[in-house]
């Protein structure tokens, strides 16, 4: 038997949302709650754990439930057993936990009966959507930061001002600890929050990759996906401050363009060559008009967007770019950011087709028109709606979509190396003379 820490040590490095992939988690625990459950063989343990094998150290969120002994059924999600002689199990798929969540959230269900998301998630998604009341998502957030997590004040602030255009949020919970990285004083942030479970929403990327297989025309899909994108962004300037592009803020915005493609250029070799190319390109939009800054999706792709069986379509995880710092991620910033994010994904469609392809024959099928269809139309939809002619911003979302691609080459080299081709291809094609030709003056 061991400590409880020395139980997660080895479980939470098997986890999917664990960061510190390779590594041997080093954990130290910084805050311990208990909440109250009805279940009298139970107690659910709320931990914030710092995990010292990443430098900086990341800060972990781990709900556990222990028990004396173990239920029926439990089996799979045990962590431990600890030097207490309690078992410890996960508490995103035991009740003591969930329902304790819900409570905390002033939610009331009469059927508490929970599964946690199959899919592959860098949180924990927990739904409730049996016995026949309004289905709901708890996502626990795995990555703590110190402050408001995005993704659940932006989409808070739209259902206060009645937009369907995300899930309803339906509360959220806060935890606080010790931090003594900002001169030890009480740190809070996101623990996780409730939303609406869209039961008949099909998933932006799985629609997108079987209309491009089929040769289907996507482009009044996209459309669409433009005027609900301007309408999000419209939402967000209302509820949300906004202010003119300064000096300063250009500088800023370029300078993190740079940065991003210094550190890319180390990890991903064949992006070298391209440096200078790139940089002529970000420096091309300094002196670009810049539109209002306003808070924004952040890291906007088909993965993110759902569809109702309506056809209106639905934004989700409003999380922002994971590799880049939260205060950066709750700064205004570019719309342009999301609409550049949402162009490269049509892309990606027909690169993973192309890069999935069983041969050359089934490659060379695979017909880049459908993402430029896509492209065009998702930029009419934005346009129309939002009365902002993107066009005469060429230069910058230009940038933009540049920033992400090079952004997308250092998350594929990181996660998916197979799939570095994608990105890497557009990147030359938007530093080549033929696209520089394409732009205004
Ligand atoms: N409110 C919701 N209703 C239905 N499905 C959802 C909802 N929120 C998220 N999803 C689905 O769950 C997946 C994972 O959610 P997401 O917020 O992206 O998690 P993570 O940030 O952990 O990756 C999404 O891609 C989407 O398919
Ligand atoms: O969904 P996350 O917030 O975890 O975003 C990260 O992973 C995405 C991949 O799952 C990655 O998106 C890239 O691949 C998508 C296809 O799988 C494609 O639609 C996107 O356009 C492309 O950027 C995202 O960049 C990363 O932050």
């Amino acid at each position: 038997m061991s400590s409880s820490l020395e139980c997660l040590t080895d479980w939470m490095s098997r986890q999917r949302w664990y960061a510190g992939k390779g590594r041997v988690p080093n954990l130290l625990e910084v805050t311990r709650e208990e909440w109250p459950t009805e279940e009298p063989d139970a107690r659910v343990v709320v931990l914030i754990l710092r995990d010292l094998a990443n430098n900086p150290p990341s800060l972990y969120h781990v709900p556990l439930v222990a028990r004396r002994t173990i239920p029926k059924g439990a089996g799979p999600h045990l962590i431990g057993r600890n030097s207490d002689d309690d078992y410890l199990f996960d508490g995103a798929h035991d009740p003591a936990y969930t329902s304790a969540l819900l409570k905390r959230m002033h939610i009331h269900r009469s059927d508490r009966r929970a599964r946690v998301h199959g899919g592959e998630q860098s949180n924990t998604s927990v739904i409730f959507d049996e016995g026949g009341e309004a289905p709901l998502v708890a996502k626990v957030f795995r990555l703590v930061h110190t402050g408001e997590n995005p993704d659940v004040t932006l989409p808070s602030a739209l259902t206060s001002r009645g937009y369907r255009q995300v899930p309803r949020m339906l509360g959220s919970v806060t935890g606080y600890w010790n931090d003594p990285y900002h001169g030890d004083r009480t740190a809070m942030g996101h623990l996780a929050f409730a939303q609406e479970f869209v039961t008949d929403a099909t998933d932006g990327w799985e629609l997108a990759l079987a209309s491009a297989a089929a040769n289907e025309d996507f482009s009044a899909e996209a459309e669409r996906l433009g005027r609900t994108t301007a309408e999000v962004h419209t939402g967000l300037a209302q509820a949300m401050p906004t202010r003119d592009a300064t000096l300063g803020d250009i500088v800023g915005f370029v300078a993190n363009w740079h940065h991003r493609l210094s550190v890319a250029t180390s990890d991903v070799p064949a992006l070298r060559a391209l440096r200078p190319a790139i940089e002529a390109v970000y420096d091309a939009a300094q002196d670009a008009p810049w539109p209002q800054l306003q808070r924004i999706h952040g890291d906007f792709h088909l993965g993110q967007v759902l569809r109702r069986s309506t056809g209106e379509w639905v934004l989700v995880d409003f999380e922002g770019e994971p590799l880049r710092p939260l205060d950066e991620r709750n700064r205004v910033d570019s719309p342009l950011r999301d609409v550049a994010g949402m162009l490269r994904s049509f892309d990606y469609v027909v690169g993973a087709r192309r890069n999935t392809a069983a041969d050359a024959a089934a490659r060379d099928a695979v017909d880049p028109e459908w993402a430029h269809r896509c492209r065009r139309a998702f930029l009419d939809g934005y346009i129309a709606q939002s009365g902002t002619d993107l066009r005469a911003h060429r230069a910058l979302l230009d940038a933009f979509e540049l920033d992400k691609a090079v952004y997308e080459a250092m998350y594929e080299a990181r996660n998916r190396p197979t799939w570095l081709p994608i990105p890497l291809a557009a990147v030359e094609h938007l530093v080549s003379s033929d696209r520089a030709s394409a732009r205004p003056a």
